[in-house]
């Protein structure tokens, strides 16, 4: 199965080492959906996968082979700093685009036809660009990486800005491509919908991808949590208890992490009973929202900056065994 890889990719701006040994690949059918603090190194990963920017070291490959000039037309990439021309209107760049990338005249009509309507900006093929809300924009800007049918996608922060029923028509066009047999790669701080969308995920922090893999393959390496209802408890019951620690206290409501062997969380429910009632005590199943946090948060720098010096390394490893290097 054709597979795009990112390997061993390192890149420092000055002597700031914006990426340091990145490495994750993405099937064919893949969604991926890549994620980190800002600052992290999304952008230069996929600038760099793109082409538009040089590595120090490190390969992009698809399907075995380096991906050269001629391979990287056949990518759909949106950069984070966009690219349209305000002054043009939506339908004249979409077929200019096409163009470029080789269509004839009446595909490239057609392409666009195609996917202004797709995308809900039908109504606006005349207009210009600038005109334009950002939401707008931003589905125009996805034609535009979508327009020349590409085997592959690289996506910098598709979803920012748009609205839930924009959301819902990008992700299903990704899940199609990805149908279709493309890797699709995204990056996002939108957790929850990478959560709803992705195949698989890559966690990176300070220029390092530190957890990777299904998220399911990420929960199973975190921590147990329980949720402990207990209102007749003091405000701290749990903060001392050996061997758990409080996740999240909302009213009567604390989320406890508790170690892995077994019974662990009967100490826990132990002492919940002691304080009262216990109205509720079930285990919790970790979000990606939480698995980023504890990832990012474990030995992270005093400042989430990618480093100068060599990284330190997370708790706990996340790396899968799979595809991710
Ligand atoms: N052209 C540049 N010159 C110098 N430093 C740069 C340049 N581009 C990026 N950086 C730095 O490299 C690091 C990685 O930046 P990058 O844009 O790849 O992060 P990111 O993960 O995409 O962040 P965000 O989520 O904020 O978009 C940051 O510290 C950034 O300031």
């Amino acid at each position: 199965m054709p597979m795009l890889e990112i390997d061993n990719l390192s890149k420092s701006y000055g002597p700031l080492r914006a990426l340091d040994s990145m490495s994750f690949s993405v099937a064919s059918g893949e969604i991926f959906g890549f994620v980190g603090s800002n600052g992290a190194g999304k952008s230069t990963t996929m600038r760099i996968a793109l082409g538009v920017l040089a590595a120090d070291s490190g390969e992009v490959r698809w399907d075995g082979a380096p991906l050269d000039v001629a391979a990287r037309r056949t990518v759909g990439y949106m950069p984070e700093e966009r690219g349209l021309y305000p002054k043009m209107k939506v339908a004249d760049q979409l077929v200019y685009l096409a163009r470029l990338h080789g269509m004839s005249a009446s595909d490239a009509r057609a392409a666009m036809e195609h996917w202004t309507e797709k995308l809900g900006v039908a109504a606006r093929r005349d207009s210009d660009v600038q005109t334009l809300s950002l939401g707008n924009q931003q589905r125009v800007q996805l034609a535009a990486a979508l327009v020349h049918d590409p085997e592959i996608l690289v996506l910098d922060e598709p979803f920012s800005g748009l609205d839930p029923v924009a959301v819902d028509v990008m992700s299903g066009v990704l899940r199609e491509k990805a149908d279709q047999g493309a890797p699709v790669v995204f990056s996002s701080h939108q957790l929850e919908l990478v959560e709803h969308l992705c195949d698989r995920v890559g966690i990176i922090r300070a220029g390092r991808m530190v957890a990777c893999g299904t998220v399911d393959e990420l929960r199973s390496h975190a921590a147990p949590r329980w949720l402990v209802d207990a209102p007749g408890a003091a405000p701290g019951w749990a903060d001392a208890l050996p061997g758990a620690r409080v996740v999240s206290t909302t009213g009567s409501r604390t989320v406890v992490e508790v170690g892995r062997e077994p019974d662990a969380e009967q100490a826990v429910l132990q002492a919940a009973l002691a304080t009262g009632t216990v109205r509720e005590f079930a285990p919790q199943r970790a979000s990606l929202t939480d698995l980023f946090r504890d990832v990012v948060s474990a030995e992270a720098p005093s400042e989430d900056t990618p480093s100068t010096d060599t990284p330190t390394k997370t708790k706990r490893s996340f790396l899968s065994k799979g595809r991710a290097a």
